[in-house]
């Protein structure tokens, strides 16, 4: 990977932005990407994103995904503010403008509000277990067995694999414990990102996500996606949702099934940096 990178953040979950808009299309090397995301002997981060050029005609660029572990992923919420502020800064695309970006699960749509604020179209939820993929018939929630214990959750897709669980309190150890084993369990034959997700109210949840290649994070924006919108299609939100997360909290609108579904938060530079 070229030496130049900016590290930024999207409420305290941290990216390694680089811009590979003049290279052609590469998957960078799993093990060099771990080295690189170790908070000790590396520069730290939860993902690394890549700016490109656009395979699709119809988008501005395309941006790549890579977890710390260096296994890649179909979305990122809060890196996707990222690289809309990232652009912005650098004058390739105008603030109060919708720009269509190609992330690897298709287009999403962005607007720079000020440099530290974006909104997102992020598209439809996806409930279908197929292209979860969740290896389950489709239903409103599942119930898995996990160490000794029924655990229930909802899942969708966002581009990349969600299942939210409802708990009563994110701090009580036991989702500490459900975290990784539900990550890796084999109903999600590629893993998945798990939320567990306290509800406050109708339009304000508390979350905590493991995130497959990354484990936890002090936020995920697809994680605050797909807990609104498993909580709206259980009937236990509102169509604006703020989902207050570690790091920060995010404003989630889905108006439900055949809508697409909005977040709006912030995105943060941290430093430039070589290696
Ligand atoms: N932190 C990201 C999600 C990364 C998802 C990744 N862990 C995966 O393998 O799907 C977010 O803000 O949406």
């Amino acid at each position: 990977m070229p030496s130049r990178f900016t590290k930024m953040h999207g409420i305290g979950n941290d990216f390694v932005i680089v811009d590979w808009r003049e290279d052609p299309p590469r998957v960078p090397n799993a093990a060099r990407v771990a080295a690189l995301a170790d908070r000790h002997t590396g520069i730290g981060f939860d993902q690394l994103i890549s700016i490109e050029a656009a395979r699709d005609p119809s988008c501005a660029f395309y941006y790549g995904i890579w977890n710390a572990d260096g296994s890649p992923s179909g979305q990122c919420g809060n890196g996707v503010r990222c690289v809309a502020a990232w652009l912005y800064r650098d004058g390739a695309i105008d603030r109060n403008t919708d720009v269509r970006l190609e992330s690897p699960s298709g287009p999403v749509t962005v607007r720079v509000l000020d440099e530290g604020t974006v909104v997102v179209d992020m598209g439809e939820p996806d409930f279908d277990p197929a292209s979860l993929p969740l290896d389950l018939p489709a239903h409103a929630t599942y119930t898995v067995h996990v160490d000794g214990e029924d655990v229930t959750f909802g899942a969708v897709s966002m581009g990349n694999p969600h299942g939210v669980v409802f708990v009563d309190d994110v701090s009580d150890p036991r989702v500490d414990r459900l975290g990784p084993l539900l990550t890796s369990h084999p109903v999600f034959p590629e893993g998945a990102n798990i939320g567990f997700a306290q509800r406050l109210g109708p339009d304000r949840i508390r979350l905590r996500v493991h995130e497959r290649g990354s484990g936890w994070t002090r936020a995920c924006g697809t994680g605050a996606c797909a807990a609104a919108a498993v909580a709206h299609a259980l009937g236990l939100a509102a169509p604006v949702v703020a989902v207050e997360l570690p790091g920060g909290t995010l404003t989630i609108e889905w108006h439900g099934p055949g809508r697409t579904l909005w977040m709006t938060g912030p995105a943060a530079f941290v430093f430039e940096g070589e290696v």
